[in-house]
């Protein structure tokens, strides 16, 4: 009822013991809040807070639009939903360095458990979109050393991501991702990679926890949770999927509603009003009124 009862500092250090025990952590997208309590209903390891998700929730393009106090805002009313452990994308980190600094404390102070801060230049854009430019090695390394610095829970997850793999190939990824490492990244998240060969690559230089980004209509591959475990990815992410779904099933009913002008042919594919509610937990806030606003009064 209400929200996780959880701490954030809790959920945090489950987090960190869960990418300790070796078994890879599945991380769907939420769309919004409701979505975050489904993923966790269904038994997943954790919730994704996508940045290309909510700059599409308003309506613009994935490049570096949004800002911090939008995505921190929406990443809090997020991760409050779930017991899970929420990461967000931060994308470049909404400017400089002390801008990522503040970027951390933000998004430590509504409850998230890590996030993401990439190294590409702003304006940035989608990591599989062609005509990327990463920023120098320097900056990069100045953007992990600022958010590093900044957090106050040692457990609240600082993961690089690196897009040169689309600019300037496997090598300079591997390269990349050491350095990332040694300026302090607790993971690293490396874009776009073409192939199970490429996460073993990057597998073979780092040892910290990795993530697999399977987004659709991208240059990755999809391969499968076990595919992805087999060569040693700690974490993978479905970042936009489940809007896909959702965005694809609205447009099926609206087509419907103009041809059949009513949806009883697709009530078999909508979500019951019951599981609504369960998912809500309208029970719950029924033993509250009951405990709260249903009492006698003594005379
Ligand atoms: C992971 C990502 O950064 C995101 O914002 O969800 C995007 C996903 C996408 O655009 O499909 C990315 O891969 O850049
Ligand atoms: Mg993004």
């Amino acid at each position: 009822m209400l929200y996780s009862q959880k701490r954030p500092a809790d959920k945090r250090a489950d987090f960190r013991a869960a990418l300790a025990s070796g078994e890879l952590q599945r991380f769907p997208g939420a769309f919004n809040p409701l979505s975050a309590r489904l993923i966790e209903q269904k038994g997943f390891d954790g919730v994704y807070i996508s940045g290309a998700v909510l700059s599409a929730d308003l309506g613009l393009p994935d490049i570096g639009l949004t800002t911090l106090t939008e995505v921190a805002t929406r990443a809090k009313q997020i991760a409050r939903m779930t017991d899970l452990p929420a990461i967000v994308d931060a994308d470049t980190g909404f400017g400089e360095a002390m801008n990522v600094a503040r970027t951390v404390q933000e998004m430590e102070d509504a409850g998230l458990a890590g996030l993401h801060i990439e190294d590409q230049v702003n304006p940035k854009r989608c990591g599989h979109l062609d005509g990327k430019q990463v920023v120098d090695e320097n900056t990069a390394l100045q953007r992990v050393r600022a958010a590093v610095d900044a957090r106050r829970d040692p457990n609240f997850l600082i993961m690089a991501r690196t897009d040169i793999r689309a600019v300037d190939g496997l090598a300079a990824a591997v390269d990349r991702a050491k350095k990332l490492v040694d300026a302090g990244a607790d993971a690293i998240f490396p874009e776009a990679m073409a192939s199970l060969d490429e996460f073993a690559a990057i597998r073979a230089a780092v040892d910290v926890p990795l993530l697999a980004n399977m987004t659709e209509f991208g240059k990755s591959e999809l391969f499968t949770v076990q595919q992805l475990a087999d060569v040693g990815m700690n974490l993978v992410i479905w970042p936009v999927s489940l809007l896909r779904l959702a965005m694809g099933a609205a447009s099926r009913g609206l087509d419907e509603l103009e041809n059949a002008g009513r949806l009883t042919g697709l009530l078999d594919q909508m979500q019951h009003r019951a599981d609504l509610y369960d998912l809500i937990d309208y029970e719950g806030y029924g033993r509250f009124d009951d405990s709260v606003f249903t009492f006698t009064v003594e005379r």
